[in-house]
């Protein structure tokens, strides 16, 4: 029997933006649903325009469906307002993006705590864990390095040691890797796998490489606006 409790939940969204064909609407998600369990890896895979982004939004509480709704451990997040939906995102969630943005003004260990410091966590608890998460990610002695003085793989991982900085549950990774090269692409997902290991978390990952998803629990599909098991 299955036991694994699911986290996040998507049912029947439905997601449209101005600019289809004829004027008419352009119809990205179209009656989606997907079940996100707890200390999983699941990976999306789907065409350039298909909808990833925007479905890993509404997941995410960064945007909203026209319809269906979205379940936080069965709360329904869809019928949050702004303040209550920020909430959430800052509690459970951490984004990965394909370009990290860091702030360049600050250092790298200024950036890992800067959830923390904007949630009020005190400044010496919030460098420490900073500190920690850096040297999780392997790249503690860069704590003092800004943005520009660090390699585009040294950038990722701060920015996932960013992500983590509020102990999300689930990370939501937009093509993390989508600029990297081979090696550091290794790296950021053996690291992203291991946080499953090390903090229980899950972790769905966007990708255009088959042979990424291919590590994961799951491989879907986005397809027609639906998700297919692959
Ligand atoms: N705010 C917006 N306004 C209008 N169209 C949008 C908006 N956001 C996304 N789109 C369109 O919706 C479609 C899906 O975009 P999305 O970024 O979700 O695709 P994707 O699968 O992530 O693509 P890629 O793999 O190229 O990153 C695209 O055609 C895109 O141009």
């Amino acid at each position: 029997m299955d036991t694994k409790k699911t986290v996040l939940e998507a049912q029947n969204l439905y997601k449209s933006f101005p600019g289809g064909p004829d004027k008419g609407e352009l119809k990205v998600l179209q009656g989606m649903n997907l079940k996100i369990e707890e200390a999983s890896i699941t990976s999306i895979v789907g065409s350039s325009g298909s909808g990833k982004s925007t479905l890993l939004h509404i997941l995410g509480g960064l945007d909203r469906a026209d319809s269906g709704d979205v379940f936080w451990n069965g709360k329904n997040i869809s019928t949050y307002k702004a303040d209550d939906l920020a909430d959430f995102r800052n509690k459970y969630i951490g984004f990965v993006f394909q370009f990290h943005h860091l702030l360049p003004e600050f250092t790298a260990l200024e950036n890992v705590a800067m959830p923390a410091l904007i949630a009020g966590t005190q400044s010496g608890e919030a460098y420490e864990r900073a500190h920690e998460l850096l040297g999780l990610f392997g790249i503690d002695e860069r704590s003092e390095h800004r943005p520009t003085q660090l390699s585009g793989g040294e950038q990722q991982r701060v920015s996932m040691a960013r992500a983590l900085m509020n102990n999300p549950r689930v990370v939501l990774a937009d093509e993390p890797t989508g600029n990297l090269d081979q090696e550091n692409t290794d790296i950021i997902l053996d690291l992203l796998f291991e946080l499953r290991e090390a903090m229980g978390v899950s972790v769905l990952l966007i990708t255009h490489e088959k042979e990424i998803a291919s590590r994961s629990d799951t491989i879907l599909e986005l397809k027609n606006g639906v998700l297919e098991s692959l």
